[in-house]
């Protein structure tokens, strides 16, 4: 498929390069006249289909970086600075402000959602929708906070009222196929719970923070949101051996988290909130609704080209009915229209990384040299900036396609004669997120279903792997995961529970009473006996 700038509707046009040359630091949008880097576009905005350059983004140096994290340092000033003091309410209205300034840039965070990372129009709306709403609902979250802990059970006669306070500078690195709504489920709730950030977008998906960085300057005191843009390692490394930060959260892999750990003066005592990597497997036993299976794999392995930690990245189908899936799915495969985001229907869109159609290309090879073959007729069909999904069938433990994270469009599939087969792989696998599971009988399922919960987080029971709703915890096993994300878990991992005790609770009482009159700055909940 060619595409030109003729054939972009008028709507998702961009006239000219976007030069974004201000960055965020201490409350100030500071020009940049120093280096810049080209963001490139996935879009085809020529005949041969290539990757266009989009705009520039500036490339900001170690002094700035340490700028920016100096000016963290001081909203937080140990606990005593104004975003950790600041009153509950007075927080909350910072981000009521933020997300109705936000909800004005709609229009243009859409259309950058597509034009860099190349997701499709419904799904770059979702993307922001989803947000907003995160946002509102992290808000309600927190009002309602640990009111629903349960009492301590023994009455030793200390009374205590909980609290629940920041915990410090948190460094946030979002990934590039959600920069906008999953880097915002690490930083929303790190900001509400009193605790200031830098923030480093990913190298895809970074200009689509520019309509936003405004907003951040509008809404919250200097210092409490600092954006900087630029290279990993020219900016996360001093800030990481600074040592001045106290909770990295990160969205990305396991190698780019240890290595910003081992940065840090404190090393396996930082506090770290990280999604990171997973090999989700389907599993199809003899019994399953194949049509449903097929449906929902198709979801699950390709929605976003696969570019999704919890996409389904192999999928296990009994011995049984494997012929019968591989043709439905295959067929099925090659009907996904291939377009631009903004083409009414398609489900494929072309890749944002240059690099990924030849390693998607890598696995291919290999696997078929290994003695998979592809089942789809368009499996493997390249232009510069996509490959069409190749189905592989039989796929064994010694191809790279089963071994490593494709993140991208390609399928393997593995057949099984014994259930005890996949879940041995799922044991021995260094990721624990999720897996979906196909069949009908209740009493194969349910002990099934006890096993599954202690290798992976979620399982799915005949439907695809997936973060949302996003009420429900996010998390993983292993190398998957540390700490949770969701509305109500991400409040608690960005924040740590204090308490005030007493003898006397008539005392205790009083002094609570004092505090929610004046509005504390860390939640309260009802009180309790210890
Ligand atoms: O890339 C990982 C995301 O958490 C996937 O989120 P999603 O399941 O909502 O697409």
């Amino acid at each position: 498929m060619k595409t030109t700038f003729k054939d972009i509707p008028e709507a998702y046009k961009i006239d000219s390069l976007l030069h974004q040359s201000t960055y965020l630091v201490n409350g100030e949008l500071k020009q940049w006249e120093g280096e810049t880097a080209e963001v490139y576009s996935t879009i085809s905005s020529t005949a041969d289909y290539k990757h266009t350059i989009l705009g520039t983004i500036p490339q900001l140096g170690e002094a700035e970086a340490l700028e920016a994290l100096d000016s963290a340092t001081n909203a937080y000033n140990k606990g005593q600075g104004l975003w950790p003091t600041m009153k509950v309410i007075d927080r909350i209205a910072c981000m009521e402000k933020f997300v109705e300034e936000m909800k004005t840039k709609r229009e243009e965070v859409v259309k950058l959602l597509m034009w860099e990372i190349g997701k499709n129009l419904p799904d770059s709306e979702k993307e922001f929708d989803r947000t907003v709403d995160y946002i509102y609902d992290t808000i309600e979250a927190y009002k309602q906070i640990d009111r629903d802990s349960a009492k301590f059970e023994k009455n030793s006669g200390v009374y205590a009222h909980i609290r629940r306070g920041p915990l410090g500078v948190v460094l946030c690195l979002g990934p590039y196929n959600y920069p906008l709504n999953e880097t915002f489920t690490l930083l929303i709730p790190a900001l509400i719970m009193g605790n200031p950030v830098v923030f480093k977008p990913a190298k895809i998906g970074v200009l689509l923070i520019s309509p936003l960085l405004e907003a951040f300057q509008k809404s919250f005191p200097k210092g409490v949101v600092n954006i900087v843009y630029g290279r990993g390692r020219v900016l996360a490394t001093p800030i990481m051996q600074s040592g001045k930060v106290d909770v990295l959260a990160l969205i990305g892999n396991s190698k780019s988290a240890n290595a910003l750990q081992a940065q840090h003066p404190k090393g396996n005592r930082l506090r770290m909130v990280l999604g990171l990597e997973a090999k989700n497997p389907a599993i199809i036993l003899p019994d399953a609704d194949l049509d449903l299976a097929v449906e929902e794999c198709i979801a699950g392995t390709l929605s976003f080209n696969g570019q999704r930690c919890t996409a389904l990245k192999v999928i296990y189908v009994h011995e049984s009915v494997v012929e019968e899936f591989n043709r439905l799915f295959a067929f099925k495969v090659d009907q996904l229209k291939f377009g631009n985001p903004w083409e009414a229907g398609s489900k494929l869109t072309p890749l944002p990384e240059v690099e990924k159609p030849a390693y998607i290309q890598e696995l291919i090879d290999d696997a078929k040299e290994k003695g998979a073959e592809i089942l789809n007729k368009k499996g493997g069909e390249t232009t510069e900036n996509f490959i069409f999904p190749a189905v592989l069938y039989p796929v064994t433990k010694d191809m790279r396609v089963f071994k490593e994270e494709q993140f991208g469009p390609v399928v393997p599939v593995v057949s099984f004669s014994d259930i005890e087969e996949p879940l041995h792989d799922m044991a021995e696998s260094d990721y624990g997120q999720q897996v979906s599971l196909f069949g009908q009988n209740v009493h194969t399922l349910s002990p099934l279903i006890d096993t599954l919960v202690n290798l992976v987080c979620r399982v799915n029971l005949n439907s695809s792997c997936q973060r949302g709703p996003d009420v429900y915890p996010f998390t993983g096993r292993k190398d998957s995961a540390y700490g949770t994300l969701s509305v109500h878990d991400a409040l608690r991992s960005f924040s740590i529970r204090t308490f005030v005790a007493s003898k006397d609770n008539a005392y205790n009482n009083a002094i609570l009473k004092e505090l929610l009159e004046k509005k504390t700055s860390n939640f309260i909940s009802t009180d309790y006996i210890l």
